[in-house]
């Protein structure tokens, strides 16, 4: 079964042997004009953004521009002030079993646990993903072959390398094979063959119409994994690049600084703002 954009059918997760659900979704991931301050200082402001399922977008910007919030706000952390956030056309803050048995994400620290190895992890992952036990055990055998674990199988969470831990904290998010994914600078500490190996795995669930959102510093990696590339400045989304676009850096740069003036100009710039 496909996943259409629009309202449509859900899949179920058949590989946790869950049953199949129909519920009505517009987009996949969804922020529509969404605020939130921490301590009255503006975090986002009107943040608007859709993934579409099928559809990688890579959101970009400056440190503290509102990203990470933003994705918080989708993975149920943080509740809006203003706006709406949905998840597989649901509130991500009360994500129903069936939705969140599709969600998958990364946000913050990866969720590895230190006493438990890395098969162990991942078995747990699979569990809380709704998996059988043996479900649960095969899709983690999958997941250390895919993410070229293996050899770190049996070692403890606590005594892996940060990279590492971020493989184990990836391929747990996705062993399930997710209709949703939100990965906070997944690639942040991987070296040069986890980048390859994330990249290809985005590509593919994309392919199998998952809607993935993803956040990152390097716009030339952000250039080969997305469809479009979302620009985040001040809080909100100021407008988006193609990742077949020349000069994305420069373009980036002149996008937050045009942004930049016409807030000057309005008296909007953000208070507090360096
Ligand atoms: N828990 C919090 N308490 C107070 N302020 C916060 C909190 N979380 C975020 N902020 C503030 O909200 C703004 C947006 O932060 P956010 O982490 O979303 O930015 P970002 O784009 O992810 O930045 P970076 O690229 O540095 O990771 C910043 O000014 C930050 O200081």
């Amino acid at each position: 079964m496909r996943w259409h954009a629009g309202r449509g059918r859900v899949p179920g997760v058949e590989a946790a042997g869950a049953v199949r659900t129909e519920c009505l979704v517009t987009a996949a991931l969804e922020l529509d004009g969404v605020s939130r301050a921490f301590a009255g200082r503006p975090a986002l402001e009107g943040f608007t953004l859709r993934v579409e399922p099928g559809e990688v977008v890579a959101i970009i910007g400056l440190n503290g521009a509102g990203k990470t919030t933003a994705m918080r706000i989708l993975v149920g952390r943080l509740t809006a002030d203003r706006g709406t956030a949905r998840v597989l056309g649901t509130d991500p803050a009360h994500l129903p079993r069936a939705a969140s048995l599709r969600f998958g994400h990364v946000v913050d620290t990866p969720l590895v646990y230190g006493e438990l190895t890395v098969r162990e992890n991942l078995r747990c992952a699979g569990r809380l993903h709704g998996f059988s036990a043996i479900g649960a055990a095969r899709a983690a055998e999958q997941a250390m072959s895919r993410f070229e674990l293996e050899p770190w199988a049996d070692v403890r969470g606590r005594a892996l390398s940060q990279g590492n831990r971020q493989r184990v904290g990836i391929a747990g998010a996705v062993l399930h094979r997710p209709m949703a994914l939100v990965l906070d600078e997944p690639t942040s500490a991987l070296d040069p063959r986890g980048v390859v190996i994330v990249r290809e795995l985005v590509r593919e669930l994309a392919v199998n119409s998952c809607a993935v959102l993803v956040s990152s510093h390097h716009l030339d990696e952000v250039a080969r994994i997305a469809d479009r590339i979302a620009v985040v400045h001040a809080g909100r989304v100021i407008g988006s690049l193609g990742p077949g676009e020349t000069n994305l850096e420069r373009r980036f740069f002149a996008m937050a600084l045009a942004d930049d003036e016409s807030r000057a100009a309005t008296g909007s710039v953000r208070d507090g703002r360096p």
